[in-house]
């Protein structure tokens, strides 16, 4: 049995009156009414009474009064109402209602009632889209395979005669291919009013392509592909990837595609780090690369924001340590990572010219479940997101982002690694199972604060600037010294500081390039954080249609 939609309502000192919803495939009987009343009651009240007290005091003193049956997709759902009589002296203070939690207990008992009655189906999908296969393995940074992948994509205007003009458009997280409406997909994409013809990426000159990233969840080879070697979906068998992957995965499209080399990289976000590795791995291939809000390494604080909301997702028991494809997915989980990533998308300013201080509903008690606007708000971004997106795919995505260092050291250790998985390949021998396995144990002892110099800091100081990028930076840039490069960001972006893009842009032209072009928005102009790149048509798309020219 599940069950949902408890309201509590206490009457008096002596009675309780327990309305209640629940699924059930089979349960109709007003003796099982009674029992899932009580159940769901005691579990409510067990905060404050421990359960074994409320079933001692707590009796049904009515039958449920009224229970109406409704049935949607074959599911039905049951509502009634029961009064329960309280023996038990009273505590000090009413029992909280929680309408957020039992707004997730709603959720799952839905979705546990769908997966009994339909089979698993995930409803992360964003219509139709173009679909690339490529049957030749592909070899990961960290010595992963995939045997055989797809790549979603889609395009928009006309591939020239010599197929020059392309622009590979990458995406932010949890983007899908769909930037921009397609015949075959009428509904908006995530850069509508930025493609088009004589838009930002204007569509009379270029052939725009987006795919969705190997890893992810729209049509391309993710977590919740099926893994052709045994027919069961990858889950955590999937390997570690890098953007450098996702990168390669979609130079193999272009070579399917029969297209040798971009007019431009583009991208923002997640894809402003794609289009520097685009660059990078494949110099001869790009002509111009435009990085929007991105960065050339991840630096710890964001790595630190994507970790929290890792953490809060594998620790919702349905993650099941990802195995959770045959049953309910995390949504509890996912719901509070997007939350958390919320947090760090958009930016305080903006929140206070939009929220201020004001609560949903001023004339109610204060309340521990979203109160303050802003808690509704975020409560909604992570409602809409969380059964939208594979969390695994969230995990692998975003463990990526976390692992990118352009710098030339980690360019020459991922190049070792890579012929030694190279020489392994061609010559046949079996993967070592046991080394290629995650070997990563806890440390002996907790990480231990370092003991604070003598000197006492002065933490008012003026942060000192270094004298220039680093070296490592440089160096693996320079394959990038003669690309024409728009490097843009946002001073209200706190996931991808702006001291970031202007790391990027003082290391290219430490590189020697001598075609860099550095914006950045102010506060003034964009407060909308890091995803500016998603709203700002005006400076983000202005800046972008002025530098493809
Ligand atoms: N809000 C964007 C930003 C991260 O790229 C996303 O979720 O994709």
């Amino acid at each position: 049995m599940a069950t949902n939609n408890l309201f509590l309502d206490i009457e008096g000192a002596s009675s309780l009156i327990c309305s209640f919803s629940y699924v059930s495939l089979a349960m109709n009987s007003t003796r099982n009414l009674v029992a899932a009343a009580r159940t769901v009651a005691g579990r409510r009240i067990a905060a404050t009474r421990p359960r074994r007290q409320f079933s001692k005091y707590w009796k049904p003193a009515t039958l449920p009064a009224s229970q109406t049956e409704t049935k949607q997709n074959g599911i039905r759902s049951f509502h009634g109402q029961v009064q329960l009589r309280s023996g038990a002296t009273e505590a000090s203070n009413p029992a909280m209602a929680f309408p957020c939690l039992d707004a997730l207990e709603s959720k799952s008992a839905t979705l546990e009632a769908r997966s009994l009655s339909s089979g698993p189906e995930p409803s992360y999908t964003s219509g139709v889209t173009l679909k690339y296969y490529c049957k030749e393995p592909l070899l990961l940074d960290w010595g992963g395979v995939l045997p055989e992948f797809d790549i979603a994509y889609e395009s928009w205007g006309e591939l020239n005669a010599d197929k020059s003009n392309v622009i590979l458009l990458h995406t932010g997280l949890s983007a899908s291919s769909h930037a921009h409406s397609t015949e075959s997909n009428p509904k908006s994409g995530w850069w509508e009013k930025f493609i088009g013809p004589g838009g930002c990426l204007d569509t009379n000159k270029y052939h725009v392509i987006c795919t969705n990233v190997i890893g992810g969840c729209y049509g391309s080879t993710g977590p919740s592909s099926i893994d052709p070697a045994d027919g069961q979906r990858y889950a955590t068998r999937f390997p570690i990837l890098t953007m450098e992957d996702m990168v390669r995965a979609q130079f193999r499209l272009l070579d399917g595609l029969g297209i040798k080399k971009l007019y431009a990289s583009v991208g923002a976000s997640m894809g402003g780090m794609q289009s520097l590795a685009a660059g990078v791995l494949f110099p001869e291939r790009v002509g111009r690369i435009a990085s929007i809000s991105g960065c050339a390494r991840s630096h710890p604080y964001s790595i630190a924001m994507r970790h929290t909301q890792r953490q809060v997702l594998m620790m919702d028991p349905k993650w099941n340590r990802g195995f959770y494809y045959d049953s309910i997915p995390p949504h509890a989980g996912m719901k509070l990572a997007r939350e958390i990533a919320t947090v760090t998308y958009r930016s305080g300013p903006e929140w206070e010219q939009r929220f201020g201080r004001r609560r949903a509903d001023p004339s109610k008690q204060p309340a521990l479940c979203p109160d303050f606007l802003i808690e509704t708000y975020l409560d909604h971004a992570g409602e809409k997101f969380c059964l939208e997106y594979d969390a695994n795919s969230l995990l692998y995505v975003s463990k990526a982002m976390d692992l990118f260092d352009l710098g030339a050291k980690n360019q020459a250790a991922s190049s070792t690694r890579r012929a030694a998985h190279t020489h392994r390949l061609e010559t046949g021998q079996a993967e070592d199972r046991e080394a290629a396995m995650c070997s990563l144990t806890l440390p002996d002892s907790p990480y231990e604060e370092q003991p604070e110099s003598e000197a006492p800091a002065d933490l008012n100081a003026p942060v000192e600037r270094s004298s220039g990028p680093p070296q490592d930076l440089v160096l693996g840039l320079k394959g990038l010294r003669d690309h024409p490069a728009l490097i843009m960001g946002v001073e209200s972006d706190i996931l991808f500081p702006a001291w970031q893009q202007r790391e990027i842009a003082e290391t290219l032209r430490k590189a020697g390039n001598k075609s860099v072009t550095h914006v950045e928005l102010g506060e003034d102009l964009s407060l909308f954080g890091h995803d500016s790149f998603l709203l700002d048509l005006e400076h983000i798309g202005g800046n972008l249609r002025q530098f493809l020219g």
